[in-house]
């Protein structure tokens, strides 16, 4: 048999941390969402105890480096599965670039085997089971939009934010999630985003007040160390985003519009100086 399962993008419309923990992981609270631009995982039952992983991207990992065999060999341990499985990912989402691409392939994945394998495993624990794989894996588990707190995998659940187009523009460099988490002084942040501020936008579909709450605290370090992600932020501002923010530990930058109108220029826009650049749809 085979299946297939579609492993969207994920925004932070905000990301605050309270400190850092003994364990060496930052304690945050963030409002997470998800945008129409996705992954495709193929799934299809291999009688052999195996796990191949195949992609047409040719720069991401394919052995057991990749988040989607980790997923696939974490859930065949746990439940005692002795089927193997192939599973090709079809990569839309830019590699190492602030959307857990590699998260939401192993949230996928995991979501995947549990309908091929009929394990009927609650999503809470597929949940508990992706926190072992990745801080952005419990989120990406369920999807939708959420407040997420300790290392990223306390979830609770909040309604959609208002419908707008989201414009993504990565700038061709990687940025480190772990470097840029090493480089923030939790002691000293100048800006803590409202986190209230974003849900009450959200609860009451108050687009502009969305906007105006926007926050990263990631943003002053992956910006003063990356001035392209300064240059590509201050750009989309001008072009006449409603609300302009990094994504995660970046680099992608992200700009929400109301005005279908708008968005051909910002595209256009930006698409002068940077390759990746997407117009998507807020996922509802
Ligand atoms: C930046 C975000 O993507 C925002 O959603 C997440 O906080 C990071 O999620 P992620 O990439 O799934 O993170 P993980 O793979 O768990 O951790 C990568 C590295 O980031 C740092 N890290 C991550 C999450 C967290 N709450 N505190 C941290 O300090 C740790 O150094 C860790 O070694
Ligand atoms: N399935 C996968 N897809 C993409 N990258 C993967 C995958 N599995 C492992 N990786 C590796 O993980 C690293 C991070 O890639 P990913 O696209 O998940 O980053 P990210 O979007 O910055 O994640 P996050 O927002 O969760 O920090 C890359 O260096 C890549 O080689």
């Amino acid at each position: 048999m085979k299946i297939f399962e579609k492993a969207p993008a994920k925004i932070n419309l905000s990301l605050d941390v309270l400190h850092k923990r003994a364990d060496g992981y930052h304690e945050v609270e963030m409002v997470m969402t998800m945008v129409d631009l996705a992954d495709r995982i193929e799934m299809q039952e291999l009688e052999r105890d195996t796990i191949i992983i195949s992609s047409q991207a040719g720069y991401i990992p394919l052995d057991e480096k990749n988040l989607a065999f980790q997923a696939a060999r974490l859930i065949k341990d746990r439940y005692d599965v002795k089927q193997g499985v192939y599973i090709h990912l079809d990569k839309q989402i830019p590699v190492a670039a602030g959307l857990a691409g590699g998260s939401s392939d192993a949230a996928a994945t995991l979501r995947g085997l549990n309908r091929l394998w009929n394990l009927n495993i609650p999503m809470e624990e597929l949940q508990v089971l992706g926190a072992e794989l990745g801080s952005d894996v419990p989120f990406c588990v369920t999807g939708g939009t959420a407040v997420a707190r300790g290392r990223g995998e306390k979830l609770e659940p909040i309604v959609s934010p208002p419908q707008c187009w989201v414009i993504l523009a990565k700038p061709p460099i990687n940025v480190s999630t772990s470097e840029i988490y090493g480089k923030l002084n939790a002691r000293n942040i100048k800006h803590h985003p409202s986190t209230d501020n974003v849900l009450s936008a959200i609860r009451h579909k108050q687009f502009d007040q969305l906007c105006g709450s926007l926050g990263n605290v990631l943003e002053e370090v992956t910006l003063d160390l990356y001035p392209e992600v300064r240059h590509l932020k201050e750009c989309m501002q001008r072009l006449g985003a409603d609300g302009v923010l990094m994504s995660g530990s970046g680099p992608t930058v992200f700009g929400l519009v109301s005005k279908e109108a708008k968005v051909a220029r910002i595209y256009n826009g930006l698409r002068g100086f940077c390759k990746d650049v997407y117009a998507v749809r807020m996922l509802t």
